[in-house]
């Protein structure tokens, strides 16, 4: 027993002896031999630390050699310095540089930004189709311009594989349900924002561009929030806010390290969280007044009576803010557990991207038709015309309006939300059907302001507005979508009476990206469409809208879009039609 027990220890002790030079005390044997364990275990781990750093190192300049490789074989300008063409583009020139690559070296053209970082441009509306429906994600910017202001959100992040859900439940929350109800907006909505207009013309007239931001701001509320948003006390503080933060959101996005040490950037942090205090505020009124309303309605437990009033608006975009609905959304409410900030994240998105850009297509629309009054005056006749066909008068059935449906396109088309659409893979390569091959890693970005101009997409008279282009009479189709000129044409076959002419889906067109294509296009589109045809629709039964009398006189042709910038701040005026 004892030889079995004490073999070991005298064997390590011997150990000991020998390794540390014949050391008589064991104690400092052992400190001795924990000591240089240590320094191994040390060295071992820095070893380890240099491998891992020199693989990672290793791995980033295969990476940039196989780019650097596989963008040989894109065309575009040679690079002029080390830091490419970064220097030479700002954001001003930024179109007109691409319009000249893309004429100089073909439709697909690249660019160094940098020696690591790649931008290719796509100019052919066939190429960009494809790329946006195998390109899912979008630059990690976009993400984080929305993560700064108003914190986590599942609708608008960069990877496709975190909105991926949520989309779907938006989309068929904005196109089923909300497209399916007698109209698309409320009426209290187009009431509050003709309110608005009467106000402003008791002073005379009204800013284009302030009315059209109001007119953004009620229809996104009223959407979101229901009847709730017309009573609340803080929605003109909220609209304020959101403009507030629309004005600086890319520049504090565009650091690559949050900026805590600049006042400006904390200022900004500040109107933010204003604005996240304030969504919580009317998401809770919401939730209270259905919470209310939902008691009411279980006492009579009629489940038809409620489906019929949850028809009605707010309690509709329960499914959008969140909250369960025991007989509507069934089927997704395993979806709807969100937590309190990705919601508020959620709710501040939509109202900041919707309210922006539908008031950048409003303002064009207004634009466009006091500037084109004969426009005005057919739109004017078709609403009439369908007015008299309807059964009930407050309806606004806008299927039947094609010329104003075409105006709005015709409108998203000439001015659409961003001069570029982006995407980027970042751990494949896109191969694309025409042989071209996108490198991981590129920035990948569609000059939309180009395509949707581009005389070969559109026509001798594509930079002018025209909306007869997405009109056919029945029968002609074909002809709209071809790389033809259609005014005058187009223009002489419609006649707001006659009904036989058709409204062709302008997506048909590869060229039409107002609102992106592909797996990231915008969810809202449906919605946006037929919600401003409905409301101009009555604004334009109730309303004649003109320039005001002396901006008339000194009113220029409209060619192009820094024309539509010249008047997009002007005055205009809405003299009421019975008057
Ligand atoms: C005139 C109004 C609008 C325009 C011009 C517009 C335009 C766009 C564009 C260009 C994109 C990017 C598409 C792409 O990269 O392919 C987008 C994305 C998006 N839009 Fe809109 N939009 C409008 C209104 C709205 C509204 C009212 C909503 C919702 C209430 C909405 C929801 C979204 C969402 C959720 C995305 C992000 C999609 C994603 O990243 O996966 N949009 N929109």
């Amino acid at each position: 027993m004892n030889s079995s027990h004490g073999a070991p220890n005298g064997l390590l002790t011997a150990l000991f002896r020998s390794g540390s030079g014949g050391c008589s005390d064991s104690r400092e044997c052992y400190r001795i031999v924990l000591r240089d364990l240590a320094a191994r275990e040390f060295n071992a781990f820095l070893w380890f630390f240099l491998i891992a750093i020199t693989a990672f190192l290793a791995n980033k300049v295969v990476k940039l050699l196989r780019l650097w490789a596989k963008a040989d074989c894109i065309p575009g300008p040679p690079c002029p310095s080390f830091h490419g063409h970064s220097k030479l583009i700002s954001k001003e020139n930024l179109t007109d540089f691409l319009s000249n690559s893309h004429e100089k070296y073909g439709s697909v053209v690249k660019l160094w930004l940098g020696p690591t970082q790649l931008l290719v441009s796509i100019k052919d509306p066939y190429i960009i189709r494809e790329m946006l429906l195998k390109a899912a994600d979008k630059l990690p910017m976009t993400g984080r311009a929305f993560h700064l202001a108003f914190g986590p959100s599942s609708l608008f992040a960069s990877s496709f594989h975190k909105v991926q859900k949520r989309r779907e439940i938006l989309r068929s929350e904005l196109n089923e349900r909300l497209l399916g109800r007698e109209n698309v907006i409320c009426s209290a909505a187009v009431d509050c924002i003709m309110e608005r207009i009467d106000r402003s013309m008791a002073k005379g007239s009204v800013d284009c561009r302030m009315v059209s931001q109001h007119m953004a701001f009620t229809i996104l509320g009223a959407t979101l929030f229901g009847n709730e948003f017309f009573t609340w006390s803080k929605a003109n503080v909220y609209e304020e806010l959101l403009m507030m933060i629309a004005k600086d959101a890319c520049f504090w996005a565009s650091y690559n390290v949050i900026p805590f040490w600049k006042r400006g950037f904390w200022k900004y942090q500040c109107l933010c969280t204003k604005l996240k205090c304030l969504t919580q505020d009317i998401i809770h009124q919401c939730k209270r007044n259905y919470k209310l309303s939902h008691c009411v309605h279980y006492k009579h437990s009629d489940e038809t009576a409620y489906v019929e009033t949850g028809a009605t608006y707010g309690v509709a975009s329960c499914a959008i803010l969140g909250m369960p609905d025991k007989f509507i959304f069934q089927e997704l409410k395993s979806h709807l557990h969100l937590r309190e900030e990705e919601r508020c994240g959620n709710i501040m998105g939509m109202m900041f991207h919707g309210c922006l850009t539908t008031a950048g297509l409003i303002n064009n629309i207004l634009v466009r038709l006091v500037t084109h009054r004969e426009i005005q005056n057919k739109i004017y006749s078709e609403i009439t015309v369908t007015q008299k066909d309807s059964m009930k008068q407050v309806e606004q059935n806008v299927d039947k309006m094609p010329l104003l449906l075409a105006t709005v396109y015709e409108s998203a088309r000439l001015l659409p939300a961003g001069p570029l659409l982006q995407r980027c893979s970042l751990d494949h390569d896109l191969n694309l059907k025409s042989g071209i091959t996108i490198p991981a890693g590129a920035v990948v970005v569609v000059p939309v302001q180009l395509v949707q101009m581009d005389d070969s997409n559109w026509g001798s008279d594509a930079s002018e507005f025209n909306p007869y282009r997405f009109l056919s009479k029945s029968g002609m189709k074909s002809h709209i979508t071809l790389n033809t000129s259609f005014s005058g044409a187009a223009e002489e076959l419609v006649d707001p009476v006659d009904s036989s002419f058709v409204l062709n889906d302008p997506n048909e067109n590869a060229a039409f990206l107002p609102f992106g294509s592909g797996m990231r296009a915008c969810v809202g589109q449906k919605f946006v469409i037929q919600g401003v045809a409905t409301l101009f629709a009555s604004l334009l039964e109730q309303y004649e809208i003109k320039l005001r009398p002396e901006a008339q006189n000194n009113q220029k042709p409209m060619k192009n879009n820094s024309v539509f910038q010249l008047l997009s701040g002007s005055e205009i005026v809405f003299v009421r039609r019975n008057c």
